[in-house]
């Protein structure tokens, strides 16, 4: 099993290009199951999870081309229509395939995902959107097996606001006879990406990226080029690498217009933060961040995924600061593990307090989920002396090549294997 040995202290200082985003690329590859025609996308990035959603769409049938971060996909030789429990397991986000297949191929069956480390993770709100839409759904055997002859278009109203439950249900509509109105939608920039893809293939979405998305739905999808937009809790996480180190760090070929309260978290604990059309510059001048104070919130607001990298960042920060977490009830699995290191943080509901500390000490961590990880490797950038992260296949499921990258802005890190 790999591992990640990291020796702190080194100031971070250089230029990284962003990937692709991760959540952008999983419901885009699973909108091809849409499609009546070959579909080519680029800027894909090179993930466990992206592996496991060309595992899942192989077996359904699929035809598939992968070169470098460009994947064709040829979806009209799809025959089975099935996300079987041990691929869905490794991956959650195999439930975007639901929606799809449903209204392309009028059935699915999908295993439920159950939760993981981060929480309990429910998708009623994508059975009962579907239901609305005039899906048969039965839920047995731990699987949703979903069948329709033709979806109807409904005006759903979300209770919550469900990222994959939006998505889901988008792609759905796109396929549906008549309209679709989606209330109380994602706006996440990844929901807006996935309207963009779905419009090229030929669908009449409207309104993707805000909290209300209107679908006309169309008979067919044809195919298409896409370019996945930017990773932006990949750029965020560099950024928290340069501020925690003191450093400077530019991240290009981003979107900052999706991370504008991550800039001003970053500006609040002290980092200089220039941004430019698809940059964002970072200097943090040698200084030591300033504890700060965060909720997490669907987006506009924080976002849940970079709560545990500004955990590691309070950490080692000058003052008292908070981190409340309000989408998942258990995301705070990397706490312990800081603690390990010497960090002080108390946790009181869904609320970590922390002290920040002079410095932290390396320890061997572990990592218990993707984001999770990322905080350990930011703590261990700046950990006096060899941090050994575990279980890195957390972190590959969402990183891309983070340890070259980390690398090529100065980070002394390398990849070890279980026998090493
Ligand atoms: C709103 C939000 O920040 N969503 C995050 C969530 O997306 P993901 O799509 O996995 O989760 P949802 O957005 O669906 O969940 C948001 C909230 O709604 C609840 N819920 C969801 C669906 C449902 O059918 N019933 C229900 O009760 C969940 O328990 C959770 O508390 O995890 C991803 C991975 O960390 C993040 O990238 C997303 O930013
Ligand atoms: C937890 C994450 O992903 P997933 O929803 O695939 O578990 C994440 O992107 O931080």
């Amino acid at each position: 099993m790999d591992k990640l040995l990291i020796t702190g202290g080194v100031r971070l200082d250089g230029v990284v290009q962003a990937s692709g985003a991760k959540n952008a690329a999983l419901p885009i590859l699973a909108a091809t199951l849409l499609a009546d025609a070959p579909v080519t996308l680029t800027n894909v990035p090179r993930l466990r999870d992206i592996a496991t959603t060309l595992e899942l769409l192989g077996r359904m049938g699929a035809a598939l081309r992968r070169e470098g971060d460009r994947i064709e996909v040829e979806p009209r030789t799809l025959h089975d229509f099935a996300a079987p429990y041990e691929l869905v397991k490794t991956m959650r986000a195999s439930i975007l395939v639901l929606g799809p297949l449903l209204a392309r191929y009028g059935r699915a069956d999908v295993s439920l995902p159950g939760g993981c480390a981060i929480g309990a993770r429910p998708v009623n709100l994508h059975i009962e959107g579907l239901r609305a839409m005039g899906a048969e759904i039965a839920v047995e055997g731990g699987y949703i097996r979903a069948r329709a002859s033709r979806l109807r278009g409904a005006r759903l109203v979300m209770e919550m606001v469900s990222v994959t439950g939006t998505e889901n249900l988008m792609m759905a509509a796109a396929l549906a006879e008549g309209e679709t109105v989606i209330e109380n939608a994602a706006r996440e920039p990844e929901v807006a990406d996935l309207g963009d893809f779905l419009n090229t293939l030929g669908a009449r979405i409207e309104g993707a990226g805000s909290d209300r998305i209107h679908i006309h739905g169309v008979e067919r999808l044809g195919g298409g080029c896409h370019r996945v937009m930017p990773d932006r809790i990949e750029t965020g996480t560099f950024l928290v690498a340069g501020a925690m180190t003191g450093g400077r760090v530019r991240v290009e070929q981003t979107c900052p217009e999706c991370l504008d309260v991550v800039v001003q978290k970053l500006r609040e604990a002290g980092a200089e933060v220039a941004t430019g059309d698809d940059w964002i510059a970072l200097d943090m001048h040698g200084r030591r961040p300033r504890a700060v104070d965060l909720h997490t919130a669907p987006h506009p607001g924080f976002p849940t995924d970079m709560q545990a990298q500004f955990c590691a960042l309070n950490s080692i920060a000058e003052g008292v600061g908070t981190v409340t977490e309000t989408i998942f009830e258990n995301r705070f699995m990397h706490v312990p593990e800081l603690e390990r290191m010497g960090a002080e943080i108390r946790i009181e509901g869904n609320t970590a307090i922390c002290r920040g500390v002079e410095r932290l000490t390396a320890a061997p961590v572990m990592a218990t989920d993707l984001r999770a990880s990322a905080g350990l490797v930011l703590a261990g950038l700046v950990a006096e002396g060899e941090t050994l992260v575990d279980r890195l296949y957390h972190l590959d499921r969402g990183y891309d090549n983070i340890e070259a990258k980390l690398h090529a802005l100065g980070a002394d890190l390398r990849r070890t294997s279980g026998a090493d």
